[in-house]
C-alpha cells in the first residue's frame, strides 16, 4: 500500500529506485563471557577488525582528492577515535577483565565517551558523538561479518534506494560507485557531514524520518523527492509518472546549467559581473576552478587553524595559501586572516566567554595575539609572489583597528625583506563590513582599504540582533529585512563613489532569489560556495541591471520587512 512520509530534504534532487535496507550493527550487539582461555583471541579479534577498518579509511582518505575539504577532515577524525585509547585500549581491558565479547566491550566504551561528548558545550564538538558512533558501527560490523552498507548493484538496472536508521559520510563516499540513487535514514540533520557528502555528490536524500527502516520492507519501490523532503514508499503508477517527469526536468535544468560554465556573467543590458568562490581548505579550490569560477572570493583560513592540537606554522601556512594561489593560476584570490571566535572556536586558544558574538573574535582575537597574526601575515605575504593574492580583514568596527592592522602588515614585509624573501609589495588589503558600525562609517574604510566584501552573515546577525546560530531566533533572521538592506546599499553606493571594489561572500550572494536585488543595488561582485555558482549565474544572465535598479530604489524606502519580501519576489 502506497504511503508519504515527510523529513528533511538534506541534498536537492530526486530519485526513484528499489529500497535496500541496511541494518543497524550497534542494536544487535549481545552481551556474553569468553571462556579463559578464549580471551587473548578475543583482543586479537577486536585489533583485528580496527585494524581492517582503519585501512579502509586510509584508503579512501587517499582517494578522496577532489572531494571536499569536510570529508578529508571526517575521515581523518574517524581515523584519530580509532587510535584514542579511551576507545580501543579501553574495550581491550573490558575484554581482559571481565572476559566480555569485543564487539560489547567497544559498545561499553562507545557509549562512555558519547556521554562525555554530550556534555561539552560548544555545538560543534558535541556533534561529534556522531563520528564515534559511526566508527564504532564500523568495526562492530566487521566483529559480526554483516557487511557493509554498499548494495550489490541491481541486474535489472534500476537503482537503489539505501534506508538505514543512520549512515556514515564514509559510506556515502562509496555511494557513488554503486549506483545508489538515493539515501533515506531515521537520523540526520541538513549540517552533519553525511549530508554534506551527498550534496556534493548530488545523491538526493532525505533524513530524520524517524522509524523509516521499521516501515519500508527490501525491494519496495520508492521515491525520494529530495526538494520538498517527502519520502513516497510504492508509490501508484499515476504519482510514478508525476515523478518521471518531474526528475526529467530537474537533470535536464542540472546539465543545462553546466553548459553557463564557460559563460562570462553579464546582464541582459551588458553589466559584467565576477562571480567568486568561497573556499574553506585548499582542495576546496579545485572545485572552484572545476565551475570556472573568477577567483576566490573568501577563503575562510580558520578552517586551517581548527580540529587540531597545535597552530598551523609560518610555512604549513605559506604552503597552504601558495596552493590555493597556484590553483587559481592568476585569477584573484581573496585571503581572510583569522575568523576565530563565537561559533568557530580554536582548540585552548579562544576563552569562554558569556557573549562571545561581542567578544574576543576576528581581529580584535589577531590583535592580542600579535605573534600569531604575525606569523599569518608573514604566510600570506610570502605566497603573494606565486599569484594574485589579496588580504581581508574581518570584523572590523573602528578605524584603529585597520591602522593597527596595517602597522603590523608592516612589520611583517620588513621581517620578510629581512629574511630576503620575495612577496608582492603592493598586496591589496580590504575589510570585511559585517558590522553595522562600519557599514554606518564607510569614509574611514575606503580611505585606509582597498576593496569590501559584505559579510552578509554576520551583518545580519549583528543588525537584528538575532544569533545566527540559535535555532529559538531563527525564524526571525531575515535577510531581507529593510535595515539590512540599507546597509547593504549604503556600502555598495559608498565603494563605487570611491572608486573601491565591493563584494558580498555572505549567503545572500548564493541565494538566486537575491542575485536580482544584488544587481539592482549595484553589486557586481558575487563570492559564495562552487556549488551555487552556476545557478545565480543564470539569474544574473536572466537579470535586467537598468530595470532592476529603479525598481530596487522604491524597495529600499520600505520599512515593513513583509512588504519588502514582496516585492523581491515581483523583481
Ligand atoms: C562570510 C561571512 O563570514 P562567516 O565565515 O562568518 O560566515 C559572513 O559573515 O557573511
Amino acid at each position: 500500500m502506497s504511503f508519504t512520509v515527510h523529513g528533511l530534504a538534506v541534498s536537492q534532487g530526486i530519485a526513484i529506485g528499489h529500497a535496500h535496507l541496511v541494518s543497524h550493527a550497534l542494536l544487535e550487539v549481545a552481551h556474553f563471557t569468553v571462556a579463559p582461555k578464549h580471551v587473548e583471541a578475543e583482543v586479537t579479534r577486536l585489533r583485528t577488525a580496527v585494524a581492517k577498518v582503519k585501512s579502509e579509511l586510509a584508503g579512501l582518505k587517499a582517494a578522496s582528492g577532489s572531494a571536499p575539504s569536510e570529508v578529508d577532515a571526517f575521515l581523518g577524525m574517524h581515523i584519530m577515535f580509532l587510535e584514542d585509547p579511551m576507545l580501543v585500549d579501553a574495550a581491550e581491558a573490558l575484554i581482559l577483565t571481565r572476559r566480555a565479547n569485543a564487539e560489547w566491550a567497544l559498545v561499553q566504551q562507545m557509549e562512555l565517551l558519547v556521554e562525555q561528548f554530550e556534555a561539552i558545550e560548544d555545538a560543534y564538538l558535541r556533534e561529534r558523538k556522531a563520528d564515534v558512533v559511526q566508527v564504532v558501527e564500523r568495526v562492530v560490523k566487521v566483529l559480526l561479518g554483516h557487511p557493509g552498507h554498499l548494495p550489490p548493484k541491481r541486474k535489472d538496472g534500476l537503482g537503489t534506494i539505501v534506508v538505514a536508521h543512520d549512515l556514515s559520510p564514509t559510506d556515502t563516499i562509496g555511494f557513488k560507485d554503486h549506483a545508489v540513487a538515493g539515501f533515506i535514514t531515521d537520523v540526520g540533520g541538513p549540517t552533519g557531514h553525511t549530508a554534506i557528502v551527498a550534496r556534493s555528490l548530488s545523491i538526493p536524500a532525505v533524513v530524520a524520518l524517524r522509524h523509516i527502516r521499521h516501515v519500508v520492507k527490501d525491494d519496495e519501490l520508492i521515491i525520494i523527492d529530495g526538494i520538498r523532503g517527502v519520502v513516497i514508499v510504492d508509490p501508484d503508477e499515476r504519482v510514478l509518472e508525476e515523478y518521471r517527469l518531474r526528475k526529467a526536468a530537474v537533470e535536464l535544468e542540472r546539465s543545462k546549467l553546466k553548459r553557463l560554465k564557460s559563460t562570462r556573467a553579464a546582464t541582459l543590458d551588458g553589466e559584467e559581473v565576477q562571480i567568486l568562490a568561497n573556499i574553506e581548505l585548499p582542495p576546496d579550490a579545485i572545485q572552484a576552478k572545476g565551475v570556472e569560477a573568477d577567483g576566490v572570493g573568501l577563503f575562510r583560513t580558520e578552517f586551517l587553524f581548527m580540529s587540531r592540537d597545535s597552530w598551523p606554522d609560518e610555512d604549513e601556512q605559506f604552503e597552504a595559501y601558495k596552493s590555493v594561489v597556484k590553483t587559481m593560476a592568476g585569477k584573484p584570490v581573496t585571503v581572510r586572516t583569522l575568523d576565530v571566535g563565537a561559533d568557530k572556536e580554536l582548540e585552548g586558544a579562544t576563552r569562554s566567554e558569556d557573549n562571545p558574538a561581542l567578544g574576543l573574535r576576528a581581529i580584535r582575537y589577531c590583535l592580542a595575539e600579535p605573534k600569531m597574526f604575525l606569523t599569518q601575515l608573514r604566510a600570506l605575504l610570502r605566497a603573494s609572489h606565486f599569484g594574485r593574492m589579496k588580504i581581508l580583514i574581518p570584523m572590523l568596527a573602528s578605524s584603529h583597528e585597520i591602522d593597527q592592522t596595517l602597522v603590523l602588515l608592516e612589520k611583517a614585509k620588513a621581517q620578510l625583506r629581512e629574511r630576503k624573501i620575495k612577496f608582492d609589495e603592493s598586496v591589496p588589503v580590504g575589510g570585511m563590513i559585517e558590522v553595522p558600525a562600519a557599514a554606518l562609517c564607510l569614509g574611514a574604510f575606503t580611505r585606509r582599504l582597498q576593496f569590501l566584501s559584505i559579510g552578509t552573515n554576520d551583518l545580519i546577525q549583528y543588525t537584528l540582533a538575532i544569533d545566527r546560530g540559535n535555532e529559538a531566533v531563527a525564524h526571525l533572521y531575515n535577510p531581507l529585512h529593510p535595515a539590512v538592506l540599507r546597509l547593504i546599499h549604503q556600502t555598495i553606493q559608498a565603494g563605487a563613489k570611491a572608486g573601491v571594489d565591493v563584494s558580498v561572500c555572505g549567503e545572500m550572494a548564493g541565494d538566486p532569489d537575491c542575485a536580482r536585488l544584488l544587481i539592482g543595488m549595484g553589486l557586481r561582485q558575487f563570492s559564495m560556495h562552487p556549488a551555487q555558482i552556476l545557478e545565480v549565474k543564470q539569474a544574473i544572465l536572466r537579470a535586467d541591471a537598468a530595470d532592476l535598479t529603479p525598481k530596487v530604489q522604491r524597495l529600499l524606502k520600505l520599512d515593513d520587512p513583509d512588504r519588502v519580501r514582496e516585492a523581491v519576489e515581483k523583481l
